[in-house]
């Protein structure tokens, strides 16, 4: 049950000193794609890209990403830097042209990579780039982005991506055909020794007894990882006449069975199959998943192609099995270490074919990844998230949408929370109370709990909190945050009734604001499409959250409105909206007044000095 109590004590709302509702300085409108996720906060804030929570709202389709200009990123000042550190298909390079100062520089040494990194709002790497803590640590907190032009993200250490808030975002799907196709190139000429038989016909001999080669039809192929890669790899074996099954522990087995794929065990899978096609990200589990012990287990004559990441094989270990005779052949695409050593005994193994990390090397789709990741790094950069984000929560497009007004609500009430609280920093314990008509588990509060974070951190700090980050930095700095959620009888068309942020175990500058349970205690919800104040302590009030704000606690008597109204006016301080709440006539008031400017140390020393006002404290939205 929820800890909180309704807010029932009257509200005078005075409308003679309301602005029109619409001239408030938050604008806050979403990006609605099927391939960007829209993100609300201020994700590169720290570099000054979205400021005042304005995003702006365009339509992302390709096009208009191709025409849209640095007016996008107008709060930047200018167009963000973006850093291109491996080849990038030319339509890519033109999307980021397009917004931005695209440096294209290849082949860097890390050491010149971290020089050019504190210079650089996004980095877009292939699988040749190291993106380490190390980098991000160089950054400055400038990078905002990195952009992974394919699928592999074992290159970039996400951990510290996320610690430094830097969002990762990949291009999953416009490489594996391509994969999938350099997969069965690698497994057809493995079969038929085309590599070796190439070698020796071009030196001048003519072998044929030598490279007999053998059949694929009717053989068992199991797929390792069936994902996107290797279930497209499956489907090509089946029109090879080859018999598929796969081993995923992920993968639904009704997507395989689709394509006529058995799912079977691991090691079902490498101790029956005749050649084995590996497909599986490289993970702290699949670190050289296949070793000595997993060889040993194998078919003898087994046949093995490589197209995902090389430290998935320990490659001393297939050194042995192909001197053995257990494996047979090797086709690798991708090793351990890229390039490998010149004298690598693997490479030079006579049973091992061999490309250069090729996978997704076709023109076709080199064109499709830089498409892919220039729009994820440029939505990233406009304060969106991309569907392809690798270290930040997904939220589904039409939920962000509906929540867009909450995101505002929720960094407001935290900011204000946290400057109630004398030396805010002590804070060890929130929670977030969200009243809503829908069921738990229809709401998803990831983005709200976010953005409440970085309201109650961002005042008290000097980090900057996002999406990315949030947690993490909530939990560096010792805060513990829950979530409460309570049904309330309210429509549920809206995601949210209100929501209170509480602060437990500390003292508050404004004694009013602690609730009758002791902890410092705000409410807030969405009026008109607008965040709107709605309880203070036990005070309910209802003042729009725009510019900034002035809370007094008064005795409740006539003429206090117009004294303080008086003070403001005579320092030209713009009142946008004063609203009064009391726990009973005559007696105690909170006055909530809403203003454009920030008062003067002189406007607001008068505000203390009317003999009626208790207390009062002035919040910067
Ligand atoms: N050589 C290249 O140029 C090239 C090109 C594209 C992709 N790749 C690599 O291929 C791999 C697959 O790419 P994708 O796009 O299909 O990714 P994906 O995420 O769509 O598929 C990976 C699959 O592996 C499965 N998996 C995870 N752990 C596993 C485990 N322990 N055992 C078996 N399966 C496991 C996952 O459930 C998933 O279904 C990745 O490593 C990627 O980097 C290489
Ligand atoms: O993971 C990937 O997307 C592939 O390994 C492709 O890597 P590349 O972009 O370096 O070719």
């Amino acid at each position: 049950m929820a800890s909180s109590r309704a807010c029932t004590k009257p509200i005078i709302f005075l409308s003679a000193f309301t602005k029109s509702k619409f001239s408030h300085q938050y604008h806050v409108s979403f990006i609605n794609t099927t391939s960007h996720i829209p993100i609300y906060p201020k994700l590169s804030q720290q570099r000054s890209l979205v400021v005042n929570n304005v995003l702006k709202t365009v339509e992302p389709t390709e096009s208009s990403l191709r025409s849209s200009n640095s007016e996008e990123f107008g709060s930047l000042g200018e167009k963000p830097t973006i850093l291109v550190s491996e080849r990038l298909g030319e339509a890519g390079l033109q999307v980021l042209r397009g917004v931005g100062h695209v440096e294209c520089a290849y082949e860097l040494s890390q050491e010149e990579l971290c020089t050019k990194i504190s210079c650089c709002d996004a980095l877009i790497v292939r699988s040749g780039t190291k993106v380490t803590r190390e980098v991000f640590e160089a950054a400055k907190g400038r990078l905002k982005v990195v952009g992974r032009a394919g699928v592999g993200i074992d290159n970039v250490d996400l951990q510290a991506a996320t610690e430094f808030g830097c969002l990762v975002v990949n291009a999953p799907t416009a490489n594996t055909i391509a994969a999938a196709e350099h997969g069965i190139a690698l497994l057809a000429a493995m079969a038929r020794n085309v590599a070796q038989a190439d070698a020796s016909t071009k030196a001048g001999k003519w072998q044929r007894s030598k490279y007999v080669g053998v059949s694929m039809v009717g053989k068992t192929l199991a797929v390792m990882g069936f994902g996107k890669v290797g279930s497209e790899v499956a489907r090509r074996a089946k029109g090879l006449g080859m018999h598929v099954i796969a081993h995923d522990p992920y993968a639904p087995a009704d997507r395989a069975r689709a394509i006529g794929v058995d799912l079977v065990s691991f090691d079902q899978a490498i101790t029956t199959a005749d050649f084995i096609s590996l497909h599986m990200p490289l993970t702290p589990t699949t670190n050289k998943i296949f070793n000595d012990n997993t060889f040993a287990k194998m078919k003898k004559g087994v046949r093995i192609v490589n197209v995902a990441r090389g430290g998935v094989i320990d490659e001393d270990a297939l050194v042995r099995a192909l001197d053995s005779g257990i494996v047979a052949q090797a086709a690798l695409d991708v090793f351990t270490e890229e390039p490998p050593s010149k004298d690598s005994k693997l490479v030079q193994h006579e049973n091992v074919t061999v490309t250069p990390h090729l996978g997704a090397s076709t023109k076709e789709a080199q064109e499709g990844v830089a498409i892919e990741i220039a729009e994820a790094v440029l939505g990233a950069l406009k304060g969106e998230l991309s569907a392809t984000a690798v270290n930040a929560p997904m939220v589904a497009p039409e939920v962000l949408s509906e929540l867009a007004p909450y995101v505002v609500l929720a960094e407001k009430l935290g900011r204000l929370a946290v400057q109630l609280v004398c030396g805010g920093s002590g804070i060890k314990s929130v929670k977030v109370v969200y009243r809503s008509a829908r069921g738990p588990d229809d709401l998803d509060t990831r983005l709200l709990r976010a953005m409440v974070t970085k309201g109650l951190i961002e005042p008290i700090s000097n980090t900057i909190v996002n999406l990315v980050n949030a947690d993490f930095i909530a939990k560096q700095k010792g805060l513990r945050i829950s979530e409460e959620r309570v049904v309330v009888d309210s429509s549920p068309e809206l995601p949210v009734d209100s929501i209170q942020v509480q602060i437990s175990s500390v003292d508050s500058k404004f004694a009013s604001a602690v609730s009758e349970s002791g902890q410092i205690s705000i409410d807030g919800r969405v009026k008109f499409g607008e965040p709107h104040l709605t309880c203070v302590g036990s005070f309910d009030v209802d003042v729009s959250l725009e510019g900034n704000l002035i809370l007094c606690r008064q005795v409740d008597q006539p003429g206090m409105i117009g004294r303080v109204g008086n003070i403001l006016g005579e320092q030209n301080v713009n009142v946008s909206f004063m609203s009064v709440g009391r726990t009973s006539r005559r007696n105690k008031a909170i006055m909530a007044i809403g203003v454009d400017e920030e008062p003067n140390k002189e406007a607001l020393d008068n505000i203390g000095a009317v003999p009626a006002i208790e207390e009062f404290v002035f919040l910067k939205l």
